[in-house]
């Protein structure tokens, strides 16, 4: 059976991303949206970036951040991906990656079929898709929130042009299932692997990241 890559989003610590490496994830991904409790300034992000086990990829999580803010991250922190968590459109898309010659992942909020018609569009610009949960309308935070949605919405459809991802209130209770059902070879996860907002816990990471390849 292939590896199930797991990302663990919203890393902060060199602990974290020491429990990533020996647990065996695939992806750490710093989150540079301020308002998040799993932000990171860029000082703090290129400290952990310049320290990362090799082989560990390094993902910058943005939301509809300007070119002047993209400089700035991609002119100090290693990075081997950008994932675009806002409203960019294909156009966007496709002009950050031209622009920084960084793979791009970009993000697709999912609740209904509408939305997943959706992604066939972006998996002709993006590297990758990360299908996500669609942040609920009192939402503070546009990702990290800590709920799933249906999959059995992606049963029509379970690849596309490009290779995805799957996060959404996955945890280490219900990822084997996540994959199971929807046939998924890589999962992000966020809040499910943490003992408060903002707060990694290593247990967590490690159960997340065997669940993941139990099945
Ligand atoms: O995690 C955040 O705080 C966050 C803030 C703003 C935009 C995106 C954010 N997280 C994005 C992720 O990649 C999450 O891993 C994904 O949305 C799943 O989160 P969760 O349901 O908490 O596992």
């Amino acid at each position: 059976m292939t590896k199930i890559r797991a990302k663990i989003c919203g890393v902060k610590t060199p602990q974290d991303i020491a429990v990533c490496a020996e647990a065996d994830a695939a992806y750490i991904g710093f989150n540079f949206f301020a308002k998040s409790p799993r932000s990171v300034d860029i000082p703090t992000a290129t400290q952990l970036a310049v320290d990362a086990p090799v082989g560990l990829a390094k993902v910058a999580l943005v939301v509809n951040f300007d070119n002047e803010a993209l400089d700035a991250i991609t002119a100090s922190v290693p990075l081997d991906m950008l994932q675009l968590h806002g409203a960019e459109t294909p156009e966007r898309v496709a002009e950050v990656k031209a622009r920084y010659g960084l793979p791009v992942m970009k993000v697709l909020g999912i609740s209904s079929a509408e939305d997943v018609a959706k992604i066939d569009l972006y998996a002709q610009v993006a590297d990758q898709i990360l299908v996500d949960a669609k942040a609920p309308k009192d939402a503070v935070l546009p990702g990290g929130n800590g709920v799933t949605f249906d999959w059995s919405l992606l049963r029509a459809k379970k690849y596309w042009q490009c290779p995805w991802m799957l996060a959404g209130g996955l945890n280490p209770d219900n990822v084997a299932e996540a994959v199971r059902a929807t046939g998924v070879r890589q999962v992000d996860v966020a809040s499910g692997v943490e003992s408060a907002p903002g707060v990694k816990d290593p247990e967590l990471i490690r159960a997340f990241v065997a669940a993941a390849n139990s099945v």
